[in-house]
């Protein structure tokens, strides 16, 4: 067998409505997620022991994971399997580490995907659901890699409105923001309502008019825990064509939404350099490694 490769593209919410609180502590939450067209890749050859060997411009924050998501996935379902996990991986890093679009909730998901090829198994997605749900809340939406509004606490998958044509910015001010660590600062005693969407969206323009109107609930506690946020969403908010400026699930990672593609590339790049940046569309159910991971500009 050849290599085999999965993309892991980043997830972003496009709002974060809290709505409730467990009695375990995790939080309900009503969200929108969609996928960029950017995220790492995992790669499997064949071999008798499992390995896992970190790469790409961001593996360096990884250095010290002592279990990597990739490696509690693939552990899970050789598990459920009952088959010894095997198969060299190597995972291309271009996510920042701890950055609210799902980094290693998308590494999670693409070894499930990748290995049920590998392996052989050829389970349907709804098989592999509740071990992708084992792993963490954002892994059953990264499991499916389609637009979403999540529920419950990231596990309930709805669908999307309809997305319009349109672009995103994504960019991140190298500042790990861990996030247990938000959930924890939020100090809002209070819940938000579900948001009211409509059934989809002919442009870019309406969709930011209606996504203006909700919010991120967590990005008051980021704010106290990282500063820079705001800065980002200040030069978000400033760049050509920029109809909407938000943090993404836990931060510190800030999207622009833009009219198209195009637009949201040639905005990334007028960033300040040392931040980790990217622009371009959403992707859609992707299953093959898109080429141009690298954030643009860098
Ligand atoms: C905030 C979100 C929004 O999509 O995304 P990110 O910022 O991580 O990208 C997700 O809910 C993150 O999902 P994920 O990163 O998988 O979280 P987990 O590992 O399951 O949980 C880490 C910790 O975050 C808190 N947590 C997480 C999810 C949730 N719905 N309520 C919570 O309170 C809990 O303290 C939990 O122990
Ligand atoms: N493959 C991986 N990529 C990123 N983080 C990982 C990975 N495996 C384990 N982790 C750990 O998971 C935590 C959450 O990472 P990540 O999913 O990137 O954050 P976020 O959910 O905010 O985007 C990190 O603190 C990191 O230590």
């Amino acid at each position: 067998m050849s290599e085999l490769a999965e993309a892991a593209p980043a997830k972003v919410n496009l709002f974060l409505h809290i709505t409730g609180r467990r009695d375990d502590g995790y939080h309900e939450l009503d969200s929108l997620a969609v996928f960029a067209g950017t995220g790492d890749v995992l790669r499997f050859a064949a071999a008798p022991e499992l390995t896992l060997a970190v790469e790409g411009p961001e593996a360096a924050a990884l250095s010290a994971e002592p279990d990597n998501l990739v490696l509690r996935a693939a552990r899970l379902l050789a598990e459920a399997a009952g088959m010894r996990p095997h198969g060299a991986l190597r995972l291309e890093k271009h996510l920042p580490v701890a950055s609210g679009i799902g980094g290693g909730s998308a590494d999670a998901a693409a070894a499930l995907r990748l290995l049920n090829r590998a392996w052989g198994l050829h389970w349907p997605e709804e098989r592999l659901r509740p071990m992708a749900a084992r792993l963490g809340a954002d892994v059953p939406v990264c499991l499916s890699c389609h637009a979403a509004r999540m529920g419950g606490i990231g596990e309930v998958l709805r669908p999307a409105p309809a997305l319009p044509m349109a672009g995103m910015v994504l960019a991140n001010p190298r500042r790990p923001l861990s996030t247990p660590a938000v959930f924890r600062a939020r100090t809002a005693g209070d819940f938000s309502a579900p948001a009211m969407l409509p059934a989809g969206w002919s442009g870019a323009g309406s969709m930011a008019r209606d996504l203006a109107a909700c919010r991120n609930d967590l990005e008051p506690p980021a704010l106290v825990l990282c500063p820079e946020v705001e800065t980002v969403l200040a030069a978000l908010r400033g760049l050509p064509g920029c109809l909407l400026a938000r943090m993404s699930g836990s931060g510190a990672t800030c999207f622009g939404l833009f009219p198209d593609p195009a637009a949201a590339a040639a905005a990334a790049a007028l960033l300040p350099e040392a931040w980790w940046r990217w622009g371009g569309g959403f992707t859609e159910g992707v299953r093959s490694p898109y080429s141009a991971a690298e954030p643009a500009g860098a």
